[in-house]
């Protein structure tokens, strides 16, 4: 059998001097609370600004301090209960201590200050949807402590696993089948062979994902597809030593975008958050607005989530993704959609491209790199010299990277949005325009 890979543990700090009382006036974009002790900075997980707390020093740096809290002395008017039984422990959220309406002007803040070289006098323009429920996808964690079976996610202040019974941000559904699976994994024996568990809800329904670490008998298989069809989910097998479950044609995933429909492997990359994807891509159309004058490069596309809404309006749209297989999955949805104006190619964008893309005049690009943004492409997008870029971005500090070097190469910043795909988390995904000067 197979060892399962060992999680590093990351140990609880512990407080390392007396309870002190703080004064707390800021917030960093992970939830912790900044005060100020004989001018030292202090950071202070769970406070907020605007009030007296009780904390303990964990850890003394050079240039500022880290505390616990003990308690809360003064609370903020903006303090609320949280709607999870398990945010103190649980990672997942760091947010829901804070009143929803605060938490986006708590993100829009954080994001003016990233982007304080790009938006002096723009207002930054809000996308918002539910605070819970939204979440479609999750990947549950799996360990053992004393033989007691945890499934969950990993922790606030360790990265041990935390048991979770209830999670406010999945869509019902999926807590539903949480529950179920909770239940079901607790009284037969598949639990010792699996890495982890990822569920998924779209158009199709609901579907399991068990990511196995070990090989399984035919009888547990089978037992296990008799609770998915009682529980009417599909349910995938990724086999030991294996990047990605093998799937057949029928039993890929589908999600509808208004009246478009998107196939992909349920381990393709998706958008989390489906009111919100929906929104974004209907901000990005109005923004970017495609005309049938328009040839529009779509970088980092995925499956065609922007591109075949783009190619809905425009002359023609060229989708570029690094997967092979997700470059397939788009073909096939600008197929399957009718459309003859697309077309999709497998590069890598970090590498430099060939003047492929310079046969033809792109007008406009639209692109949606990972966390790591998109550098290494800027001067292949300066060469083809578009006359808008539309650029949405889930690392701000990346963006604002890239965004500075396209303003100092002629380009302006017209728009900028705020898109809050993920309530209750520290993560802020950003859409800006940008224009070429004259
Ligand atoms: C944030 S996702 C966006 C996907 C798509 N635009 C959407 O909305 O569903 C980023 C995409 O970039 C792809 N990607 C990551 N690194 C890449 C690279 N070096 N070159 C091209 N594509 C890359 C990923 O596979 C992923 O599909
Ligand atoms: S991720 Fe889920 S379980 Fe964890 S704190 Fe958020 S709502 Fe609660």
């Amino acid at each position: 059998m197979r060892k399962r890979t060992p999680i590093r543990r990351q140990s609880k700090p512990q407080p390392i001097g007396p309870v002190q009382t703080f004064t707390v006036d800021g917030l960093t974009h992970e939830a912790k609370g900044v005060a100020r002790l004989k001018g030292k900075v202090t950071f202070i997980g769970g406070a907020l600004p605007g009030e007296t707390v009780a904390a303990q020093i964990t850890k003394s740096g050079r240039r500022f301090d880290e505390a616990v809290l003990n308690s809360i002395i003064e609370p903020s008017a903006y303090r609320v209960e949280p709607s999870c039984q398990h945010f103190n422990v649980c990672g997942g959220c760091s947010f829901q201590h804070l009143a929803d309406e605060k938490q986006l002007s708590s993100k829009a803040d954080w994001l003016q200050g990233q982007l304080r070289n790009l938006i002096t006098t723009q207002e930054l323009e809000l996308l918002s949807d539910n605070f819970t429920h939204y979440r479609r996808r999750a990947r549950i964690a799996i360990d053992r402590k004393k033989g007691t079976l945890l499934l969950g996610f990993r922790g606030k202040a360790s990265s041990d696993i935390v048991s979770i019974d209830h999670c406010v941000v999945l869509t019902g559904n999926l807590q539903k089948i949480f529950s179920s699976l909770k239940l079901e994994l607790s009284i037969n024996g598949l639990a010792d062979s699996l890495g982890h568990i990822e569920l998924l809800e779209d158009t199709k329904g609901v579907s399991v994902l068990f990511r196995l670490t070990s090989f399984i008998s035919d009888e547990l298989k089978r037992a296990w597809e008799s609770w998915a069809k009682k529980e009417l989910i599909s349910l995938y097998w990724q086999a030991p030593n294996t990047s990605k479950a093998e799937v057949s044609s029928e039993n890929m995933r589908h999600y509808d975008l208004g009246e478009l429909r998107l196939e992909y492997h349920p381990q393709d990359f998706i958008q989390v958050n489906a009111i919100m994807n929906q929104k974004m891509v209907a901000q990005a159309m109005d923004w970017l607005s495609p005309n049938k004058q328009d040839v529009i490069l779509d970088l980092f596309c995925g499956v065609g989530n922007f591109s075949l809404p783009l190619a809905q309006h425009a002359q023609s749209v060229i989708g570029v993704e690094v997967q092979e297989s997700m470059v397939e999955a788009a073909r096939k949805n600008a197929s399957l959609n009718g459309f003859d104006n697309l077309s999709f190619v497998a590069s890598d964008l970090t590498q430099p491209v060939a003047n492929e893309f310079m046969k033809q005049k792109i007008t406009k690009v639209l692109l949606d790199p990972p966390r790591a943004g998109a550098f290494e492409f800027l001067d292949t997008i300066i060469k083809i010299g578009p006359k808008q870029i539309l650029y949405v971005s889930c690392n701000a500090s990346t963006l604002a990277r890239d965004a500075e070097y396209l303003v100092a190469k002629g380009y302006r910043v017209l728009r900028v949005g705020l898109m809050d795909m993920f309530p209750q988390t520290s993560h802020v995904e950003t859409m800006m325009l940008l224009q070429k000067k004259k």
